[in-house]
């Protein structure tokens, strides 16, 4: 798969969200970070702001739940209008019964993990999925440095999909910009969410070409992508 780019709007003018989600409008997805201030020590936005954004954006929406009780509140986020789901691996009670039913309603599933989570508990799980979050960030702000003690856990996630032979795709959040997406691309990650590297730019929409070229050129190169 080419690599994707992910802008996210936490970093986006919230005052003018519909105008902003506009602004990224050739990226490949809208990434919505929803917070619920219990998950994460911070607060942004729910499903009617979800249901606005998917009227206001040709861009499907990959919302992101850095929420508790995400088994209650994920299906209302596929109900609004998201065409992609992520629920924590931490906060979920039923991971494999949750992916399903976002799934049986009609969008991707995705689990994400936060940096002190291993991958490897999961990987009979992978399957249920079709996206796996490594977070390169401790979730709830945008602008942090990238951890680059994360690209081994990207390393290994990126050999279980082969192993497997799964079509899950793996996708990096967090500090991702001009000068971390080549070593995150070269470690597996093949969808890029970011923030500040976007919306910071004078130009977001060239920004987001920009960043997903830097990412084609280094999968091209790279090991785990031959055959690919
Ligand atoms: O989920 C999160 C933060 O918890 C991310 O989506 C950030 O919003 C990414 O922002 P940058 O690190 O790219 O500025």
């Amino acid at each position: 798969m080419a690599p994707q780019i992910n802008p996210s709007i936490l970093s986006a003018d919230f005052a003018r969200l519909a105008e902003e989600a506009q602004a990224v409008e050739g990226a490949d997805w809208l990434h919505v970070d929803v917070m619920d201030n219990h998950f994460v020590p911070n607060l942004t936005l729910g499903v009617p702001v979800v249901e606005s954004l998917a009227r206001a954006t040709h861009t499907p929406l990959d919302c992101h739940l850095m929420i508790e009780d995400p088994d209650r509140w994920a299906p209302q986020y596929v109900e609004a209008g998201a065409g992609s789901v992520t629920f924590h691996a931490e906060a979920a009670a039923a991971p494999v019964r949750l992916a399903r039913e976002i799934r049986a309603k009609g969008a991707r599933a995705s689990m994400a993990l936060k940096p002190a989570t291993p991958v490897e508990p999961y990987e009979d799980l992978l399957a249920e999925l079709d996206m796996l979050l490594i977070m390169t960030v401790e979730p709830g702000f945008g602008g942090q440095a990238f951890l680059d003690i994360m690209l081994p856990k990207i390393r290994r996630t990126r050999e279980l999909i082969s192993k497997h032979g799964l079509e899950l795709w793996l996708q990096v959040d967090g500090g991702v910009s001009a000068s971390t997406i080549e070593r995150c691309a070269e470690a597996g990650a093949d969808v890029f969410v970011a923030g500040s590297a976007v919306y910071g730019a004078d130009d977001p929409a060239e920004a987001v070409r920009s960043l997903r070229a830097q990412a084609a050129a280094k999968t091209a190169s790279s090991a785990w992508a031959c055959g690919h």
